[in-house]
């Protein structure tokens, strides 16, 4: 597996999905190091191999019924999941159609179905329990998520008080690591990220 992640990393790098330099996030953060999932959609292989590995994290037997990927750059690698795996999808509209319908969550599904919420990057959590509060207000029950990359800045904590166990393929520490040992980056950008993420955590206002 370990092998596989390190493949995978050096290939993330390659593609340009993780890019350094100055960004701000969603969370209004400044950071040293960005993971771009859209530099990835025009690759289908490596889309292919991050959405099987991403699998490999579900205990087996867990009972899922649905999918649900957090939009929009998920949607993709949630759909991939979908259909490997045969499960149901879900889509979680942005903002509900004025016309129509009008409904939030697209596709179908029965009260207290499990539904796994598949993203790609966690910082804060607030983009999972978005998407886990209309699910949850559709009357399906949301435990876990499964993320590629878990920036480790507060996000797990905060998904774990709201009841969301999440899992990931990478921490920020461990991608670096699997770049710094495969001669991609620097020990000094290394260190660099490690003490970024060890002082730049994030808390969840009190309304998430
Ligand atoms: O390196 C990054 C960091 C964040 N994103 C996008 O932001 C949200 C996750 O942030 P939360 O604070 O956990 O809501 C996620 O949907 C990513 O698309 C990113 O792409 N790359």
């Amino acid at each position: 597996m370990e092998n596989l992640l390190e493949e995978l990393a050096v290939k993330l790098f390659e593609s340009e999905a993780v890019k350094f330099g100055t960004f701000i996030m969603k969370t209004g953060l400044q950071t040293p190091v960005y993971f771009d999932l859209r530099a990835v959609i025009s690759r289908p292989q490596l889309m292919k191999s991050i959405s099987s590995l991403l699998w490999t994290l579900v205990e087996q037997g867990k009972p899922i019924s649905q999918v649900c990927g957090v939009p929009y750059t998920a949607l993709p690698i949630a759909t991939l999941i979908s259909v490997e795996e045969n499960i149901p999808m879900l889509i979680r509209r942005k903002e509900s159609k004025p016309y129509g319908t009008k409904k939030l969550i697209e596709g179908q599904f029965k009260l207290e179905e499990n539904c796994m919420i598949i993203e790609d990057v966690v910082t804060s959590g607030s983009s999972i329990l978005e998407t886990a509060k209309d699910l949850i207000n559709e009357g399906l029950t949301v435990e876990e998520a499964i993320v590629i990359l878990d920036r480790q800045q507060g996000g797990r904590e905060n998904l774990k008080a709201k009841g969301i166990e999440m899992k990931s393929l990478y921490t920020l520490t461990s991608l670096m690591q699997h770049l710094l040992n495969a001669g991609k980056v620097t020990s000094d950008t290394f260190e660099e990220v490690k003490t970024y993420v060890e002082q730049n955590q994030v808390e969840l206002n009190s309304k998430e």
